[in-house]
């Protein structure tokens, strides 16, 4: 694939932008990728293992002559950085984030935009448990989605430029409004990421009540929750605290349908739990048949016994 990029700065060397490198430099996507970040331990690490062209101590160094400056750091400190770098960013430039909250990040940026950069926001939907330098791999973008969020009268070209470096590093775009995408995100991943937490925190004090090995005899759903719930505590809280109003409005019915539950197994009432799980079941199946769950064990199988 060609250069789409000739000089792309990453700001914030964790998770997702070592990710990007690695799929960058795997596909020829950028000429050459600057690298900054906060601790000198990270940028000590960033060099030993060449993660970036050149890892700056200096962020405004870093930035100067992008053509495309990307934010990796979480949500609640988007701002601040952006405050830091708006007068070295080069005329032209795009500038776009990685966060996994979009309004929030909008309202913090835009009122540092300087004339003639272009900021188009966007949010990978994919992403594990581990952080920091070392956690990358250039996979991680393969098949998933990238969600951009432009705002209004954003300069198309730039969109269209951004697309094409995502769609270069395997992952499938698309466009949503920001209010929306915090709203559908707050369902899909802010959410289920609390419950998990909660879980975790639940059978760990059941642990301590009652000494028993919730732990060590955990099935796969229960493993699935501690390991979500070994997420970046800084990125997480920042999370909620930036996508507040829809979490809240998410959390609310959730515990209304909890309730309802709980209501049933109190009162016997195996109708009403049964036709639950089947309309729970059919929703599954049905994201399985679309062939939109990839990491399904059966994907591909055609359903017949595992071999
Ligand atoms: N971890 C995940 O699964 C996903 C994360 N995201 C989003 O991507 C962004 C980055 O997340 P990760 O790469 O996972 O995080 P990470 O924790 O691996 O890396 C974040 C980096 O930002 C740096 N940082 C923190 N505060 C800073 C500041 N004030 N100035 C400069 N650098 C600072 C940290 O030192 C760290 O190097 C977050 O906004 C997150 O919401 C998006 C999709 C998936
Ligand atoms: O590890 C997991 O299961 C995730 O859900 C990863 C993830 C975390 C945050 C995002 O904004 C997007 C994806």
């Amino acid at each position: 694939m060609s250069v789409i990029y000739d000089r792309v700065a990453l700001i914030g060397l964790g998770l997702i932008a070592s990710s990007m490198f690695w799929a960058m430099r795997r596909d020829g996507l950028a000429g050459h990728v600057t690298g900054y970040a906060r601790s000198s331990e990270t940028r000590e690490t960033a060099r030993e293992i060449g993660l970036c062209d050149s890892v700056h101590d200096d962020m405004l160094d870093a930035v100067k002559d992008a053509d495309l400056i990307v934010l990796c750091v979480p949500v609640g400190v988007m701002g601040d950085v952006m405050a830091q770098i708006a007068g070295a960013l080069k005329p032209g430039a795009t500038l776009t984030d990685v966060g996994s909250v979009k309004r929030g990040v909008i309202d913090a940026v835009m009122p540092y935009l300087p004339n003639g950069v272009h900021f188009v926001p966007g949010h990978p939907v994919a992403g594990t448990e581990h952080s920091g330098p070392r956690s990358g791999f250039a996979e991680l973008f393969e098949n998933r989605w990238h969600l951009l969020t432009p705002p209004e009268g954003t300069d198309a070209r730039a969109t269209a430029r951004l697309r094409d470096l995502w769609e270069g590093m395997g992952a499938n775009v698309a466009e949503m409004d920001p209010d929306h995408h915090d709203r559908v995100l707050a369902v899909t991943s802010h959410v289920p990421h609390l419950i998990a937490y909660t879980m975790t925190g639940v059978a760990d004090d059941l642990r301590r009540v009652t000494d028993s090995e919730v732990v060590k005899y955990s099935a796969a759903g229960f493993r699935d929750f501690t390991r979500i719930a070994a997420s970046d505590p800084t990125m997480w809280r920042d999370v909620f605290l930036g996508n507040k109003d829809a979490t809240l409005e998410i959390l609310g019915r959730f515990t209304e349908e909890l309730f309802a539950l709980q209501r049933a197994i109190r009162r016997g009432d195996g109708d009403h739990l049964h036709a639950y799980f089947t309309r729970t079941r059919a929703i599954r199946r049905g994201i399985i048949e679309a062939g939109q769950d990839t990491d399904a064990p059966n994907f591909g199988r055609g359903g017949g016994p595992r071999k």
